[in-house]
């Protein structure tokens, strides 16, 4: 899929509409939250492209693959197949479903092709705290209320850069990493992208590769930062 198409598919949908890949709940795997009991929501659709990418299914964004809710979560294996919800329908399904989380994470693919702002005001006013998950590479379109982080994508085939206005709306940068140059990489995006005082910083070993967390925690000791470990992969959860 093309960068033009797949931005054409994700204009189709109107304001507050959004193609959904995954809808379920779990504890919070990543990042400051880790361990928060959260639903988790996958939107569909991501032209970035790292090659490393754990939701590989989210990138294309095909009209084919639109399917009822019900063939959605019934889902065992990642698929690019998604389901076309609004803000009212995500609440009702929250419901539905008897979650009870009242932390929401916005992930996918990458959400922030969304305006998530219809989303947030209809999850808020239900008394849900947002999170999102973002490559930085999009306006960041929610509430003032949400948590935003921001996990920068540094070339990667997309092309696409980090803005600095998601940097510096950013309250976590959570950073992939699996070698020194992408430490070097995230140093120079700082110095060129000033993030907020309060702002978390935490590096992500990709993938659990040994010498990428052995890196990351070195890193994260020398420097203060914190350490993200995708617990849930070494919990086999979703
Ligand atoms: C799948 S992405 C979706 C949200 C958004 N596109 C982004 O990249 O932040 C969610 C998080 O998983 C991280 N991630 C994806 N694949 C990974 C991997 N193989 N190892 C470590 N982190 C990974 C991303 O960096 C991001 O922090
Ligand atoms: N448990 C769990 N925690 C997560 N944190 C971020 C995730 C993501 O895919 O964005 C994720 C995920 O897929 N599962
Ligand atoms: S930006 Fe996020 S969803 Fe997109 S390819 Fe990279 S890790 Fe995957
Ligand atoms: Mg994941």
């Amino acid at each position: 899929m093309t960068d033009l198409s797949l931005a054409s598919a994700v204009a189709s949908y109107a304001p507050g509409v959004y193609p959904v890949n995954e809808l379920f709940e779990t504890i919070q795997g990543e990042g400051i939250y880790t361990g928060q009991p959260s639903i988790f929501l996958r939107l569909q659709g991501c032209p970035v492209g790292c090659p490393w990418c754990d939701t590989q299914h989210t990138w294309a964004l095909e009209q084919s693959d639109a399917a009822p809710y019900g063939e959605v979560i019934a889902k065992t294996e990642p698929s690019p197949r998604f389901v076309v919800l609004n803000a009212a329908q995500i609440l009702a399904k929250f419901h539905e479903r008897g979650f009870t989380a009242k932390h929401v994470v916005i992930t996918g693919g990458e959400p922030c092709m969304y305006d998530l702002n219809p989303l947030a005001e209809v999850l808020e006013a239900a008394g849900y705290q947002l999170q999102i998950e973002t490559s930085g590479t999009f306006p960041i379109q929610t509430s003032a209320k949400t948590w935003v982080t921001v996990s920068p994508k540094l070339d990667m085939p997309g092309g696409l850069h980090v803005l600095p206005e998601a940097m510096a709306r950013a309250n976590e940068i959570k950073h992939p990493i699996a070698m020194e140059k992408h430490i070097e990489a995230l140093d120079a995006l700082l110095a060129r992208c000033p993030v907020a005082e309060h702002t978390v910083i935490a590096l992500q070993p990709i993938s659990q590769r040994p010498r990428a967390t052995e890196l990351a925690i070195k890193t994260c000791i020398e420097r203060n930062w914190r350490l993200s470990v995708q617990m849930h992969k070494y919990l086999a959860i979703e």
